[in-house]
């Protein structure tokens, strides 16, 4: 630990906080800018940095000493590893004032037992009112909570290539120390758990696609798509394809697998991870939106249809924690329209006896149950299947009722919801739901006009990026469930190619009734953060 390695955190620190571009796109530049830094020395800056966004609030309560600077990077990067990390001031009293000692010793013996638990929580306010609301503040203080923690680094083994067993001896015979570096994850049948220091990107089998860093979360999802060898599938939103490479492999490279997504720049990435994975079977498209006229001549012509919307990510906030500093009960309003058009589009191309799959890695009600109830009320020409049933025949032993909800601290995965639909011939009765469409948007933008205005702490950043740019870097974050390591070795490894992302002009039909109904909240003011 130096002065200057403490320094560099602050500095990239404060960056971070201006909220204006995902934080890990962001520490891959400062990593790409500081070559010199070595592993250990980038292992530090990510992971404080890491750990300050985790506990933002927290810490910034913490830190507001007498003369009111919450703000202060360095404080909260101190701040963390005394009260965090639980390091001793001896620890670094050797850079330390006499001045910044006595604040030291402040720091250590601050009560905190008594802060509100929006700040225990470490969320803003609107997002802890709709956690209680929908969980009960026990369990939403215990999720939160759970979201503090860093996420395991998860991998999928691509069983086109090997098996489970196979791979996992791999790893055990290389660990020197003797001691198990690898665990098999608990639900899905393809996973394994490593250590989270390991260097993934760099492993042979990594190179030669044997394996691919994909979440438990997302495996079971794509059980649950349970894509048979020789179907027709469609990964309606299929980012860097993830869940794609996930669902080939499971269609042991048959049948036809289609994905699509607006953003070229995504599809690009999973061209790139294709060709480690040695699938044949993807037809990979770009569609300008969800009703792209290309789509048209697809319709009704698959067995499965995954819809893995783009959503606030607020169950990934162990390996994204600023998006819960990013995001806005408006974002929320606007994904919510959003998704309920894409999987209306999207369920057009199921045929009848198929399965509509709709999915968002979000803890929220708004953007899970809410949609999938005013689908089945809109859409009588298709049923709720029920996830667990679905998952038992795949050899998963995963209950949580008719939808798949995945939450970190029951299960260890990232934050999932998803719910199954089949298509029937028409002739079943609509679902009676107590809320319609229009309900829904009149519910969470209540909560857009009632928000409580913005306190002078850092957890209530600023918002400076237009929202085109900023919802676009929202999406780029949740496609890559990087972990912090990962950004780490990644900038060692290779420059990544910058492609340039088309705009894309989306026709979101009641966008513009959302908008004018949206009173917006004032523009939060940061201090800027004193070096
Ligand atoms: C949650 S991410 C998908 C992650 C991906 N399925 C995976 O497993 O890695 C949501 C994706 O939806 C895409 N998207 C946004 N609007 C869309 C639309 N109208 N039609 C299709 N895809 C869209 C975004 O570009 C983004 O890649």
């Amino acid at each position: 630990m130096t002065p200057n390695l403490i320094r560099q955190a602050a500095v990239m620190l404060s960056n971070l906080l201006e909220f204006n571009s995902p934080a890990d796109a962001k520490l891959s530049e400062f990593f790409r800018n500081n070559r010199d830094l070595g592993t250990k020395e980038r292992a530090f800056v990510a992971e404080s940095v890491y750990g300050v966004l985790r506990r933002l609030r927290f810490l910034s309560a913490v830190t507001a000493n007498d003369d009111n600077d919450p703000d202060d990077a360095r404080k909260l990067v101190l701040a963390w590893m005394l009260r965090i990390q639980g390091m001793s001031i001896q620890k670094i009293e050797s850079m330390l004032t006499e001045q910044q000692i006595e604040w030291a010793h402040t720091i250590k013996a601050k009560s905190t037992e008594n802060l509100p638990l929006a700040v225990q929580a470490d969320v803003r306010d609107w997002l802890w009112e709709k956690l209680v609301a929908q969980y009960g503040e026990k369990e939403a203080l215990t999720i939160a909570r759970s979201m503090h923690d860093a996420a395991t680094l998860d991998l999928r083994v691509n069983t086109i290539k090997g098996t489970r067993d196979d791979v996992m001896a791999k790893f055990i015979a290389e660990n020197t120390s003797g001691e198990s570096n690898v665990t098999k994850t608990p639900y899905s049948p393809i996973g394994l758990r490593m250590p989270l220091r390991l260097n993934i990107s760099r492993h042979v089998m990594f190179t030669e696609g044997q394996i691919e860093v994909q979440d438990e979360g997302s495996q079971i999802l794509a059980h649950l798509v349970a894509p048979k060898r020789g179907m027709m599938v469609a990964d309606f939103c299929a980012g860097a394809g993830g869940k794609t490479l996930a669902m080939g492999a499971l269609m042991r490279n048959t049948g036809r697998l289609y994905a699509f997504d607006v953003s070229e720049k995504r599809l690009h990435s999973l061209g790139q991870r294709l060709k480690r994975s040695g699938l044949s079977n993807l037809n990979a498209q770009s569609i300008s939106s969800e009703t792209d006229p290309k789509l048209k001549r697809l319709n009704g012509k698959f067995d499965r249809v995954l819809v893995d919307a783009p959503c606030t990510g607020l169950g990934t906030l162990r390996r994204n924690p600023d998006l819960k500093w990013r995001q806005t009960p408006q974002d929320l309003a606007e994904l919510t329209v959003k998704q309920a058009n894409i999987l209306a589009r999207a369920s057009k191309l199921t045929k009848t006896g198929g399965r509509l799959i709709y999915s968002t890695c979000s803890l929220l009600r708004d953007e899970n149950e809410q949609i999938a109830e005013n689908f089945l009320a809109t859409h009588p020409d298709f049923k709720l299947l029920n996830a667990a049933e679905i998952l038992k025949q795949q050899q998963i032993n995963l209950d949580t009722g008719d939808y798949l909800k995945l939450l970190p601290h029951l299960h260890n995965t990232d934050g999932f919801f998803a719910a199954v639909f089949e298509k029937t011939d028409g002739t079943s009765k609509p679902v009676k739901v107590a809320t319609s469409v229009v309900a829904v948007d009149e519910a969470i933008l209540q909560t857009a006009s009632t928000e409580p205005k913005a306190k002078k702490a850092a957890a209530k950043p600023k918002v400076t990026k237009p929202k085109a740019a900023k919802e676009a870097a929202v999406e780029e974050t949740l496609d890559e469930k990087t972990t912090v390591n990962e950004v780490v070795v990644k900038e060692k490894v290779a420059k990544p190619k910058v492609v340039k992302e088309k705009t894309v002009k989306e026709k979101i039909v009641k966008e513009k009734v959302v908008k004018e109904k949206v009173v917006k909240p004032k523009a939060v003011k940061t201090k800027a953060v004193k070096e």
